[in-house]
């Protein structure tokens, strides 16, 4: 098994930041949300004066052979097809991450087609998943390379000067995959779990759950043997995700969470590694229904809700410039007394 060892959050360094942004010339918590950010932030880096730029974006794509069963709105080729519009810049990651300053990368963790670009980092595991509705997904030593796959692509992108990690992805069937993960760690009803991915019909939408309920009750999975239950109904870039994340936090690197794919490899993730939670912030509430179940799971609350529900990364991208304007309070902004501000209000309506 993978050797995962995740620093505490500095908790004093947190105290510190607290005290420190109550000193700033403004009324003690009147910068909101953005006052916790800085200090989560503080507490995560260990440093008072965090810094968030450039964020790194790693997109994992991979192919889920449940696609077979007809849950997914597109077919699968769309995967290998949006993976060549990654690498020529025109998919919405690619304008976001432009426009945040990112490092991105692409990395092949299963797709199904050939994938020769130069552009791409070759690092497929199988060409996509076996249908989890049938047999398992994968072997758990597959599993097991996804997600080292994963850490080691964080551990590069941090070494290249990443301070925030952003994990994306790219897979038709993912939100099956994800649903089904995201069943086994929770009481809720697929009815209120499973929901419409890329825009399936109601129907299609039923079928989905159906899919879901037989692929649960042929396997059996148990979170509590997280290798396992990835390999029985997970998926590659899952997976991977879930490595990168847990080794951005061995790094003491801020996760910015995406959608709901990215939300459940952060639960997955947590299976192997309760702790890497602590180095997680919510970028976006996903219009995907199981979204708001998998972040209760996690006790995160999204910075944004802009009604998005693409992948990619993409609402963690966009909510990457709260981070920056967080950080930039607590380098930048002036304390009372090096500005000369009055901190004494009229007695009694101070705070
Ligand atoms: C053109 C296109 C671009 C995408 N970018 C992300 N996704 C998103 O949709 C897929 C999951 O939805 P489902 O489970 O319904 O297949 C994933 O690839 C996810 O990243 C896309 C989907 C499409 C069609
Ligand atoms: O929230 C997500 O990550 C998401 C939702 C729908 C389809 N693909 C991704």
């Amino acid at each position: 098994m993978m050797n995962i060892s995740i620093p505490p959050i500095r908790r004093e360094i947190v105290e510190q930041a607290r005290t420190y942004i109550d000193e700033l010339t403004k009324p003690p918590g009147s910068l909101g949300r953005l006052e916790e950010v800085a200090a989560e932030l503080a507490g995560m880096t260990g440093e008072l004066l965090p810094r968030v730029a450039p964020p790194g974006v790693l997109v994992f794509a991979a192919d889920h052979g449940v696609t077979e069963e007809g849950v997914s709105a597109y077919p699968a080729e769309v995967t290998a097809q949006m993976v060549h519009n990654f690498a020529n810049g025109g998919a919405a990651i690619n304008v976001f991450s432009r426009q945040i300053g990112a490092l991105l990368r692409v990395v092949d963790v299963g797709v199904a087609a050939p994938i020769a670009d130069g552009r791409i980092i070759a690092k497929k595991v199988r060409p996509g998943t076996n249908n989890f509705a049938k047999t398992e997904a994968m072997t758990p030593a597959e599993a097991e390379q996804a997600l080292r796959i994963g850490c080691e692509q964080a551990g590069s992108i941090i070494a290249q000067g990443a301070r925030t990690l952003i994990v994306g992805e790219m897979g038709i069937g993912n939100t099956t995959a994800a649903s089904a993960l995201l069943a086994t760690l929770t009481d809720e009803p697929l009815e209120r779990i499973v929901g419409k991915g890329s825009g399936i019909d109601e129907e299609r939408l039923q079928h989905k759950r159906d899919v879901i309920r037989r692929a649960l009750t042929l396997h059996r999975p148990d979170p509590a043997k997280p290798l396992e239950w990835l390999a029985k109904i997970g998926g590659l870039e899952i997976a991977a995700m879930a490595g990168a994340m847990l080794a951005a936090a061995e790094r003491r690197i801020p996760i910015l969470l995406d959608g709901f794919i990215c939300t459940v490899a952060a639960l997955v993730a947590r299976q192997f590694a309760p702790s890497v939670v602590d180095y997680m912030i919510a970028g976006h509430r996903s219009q995907e229904p199981g979204h708001s179940i998998a972040l209760g799971l996690l006790g995160k609350e999204p910075l944004l809700d802009l009604h998005m529900r693409l992948g990619e990364g993409s609402g963690a991208a966009v909510a990457f410039p709260l981070l920056v304007s967080a950080a930039a309070m607590v380098n930048e902004m002036a304390t009372f007394a090096s500005a000369g501000v009055s901190t004494t209000g009229v007695k009694g309506e101070k705070e």
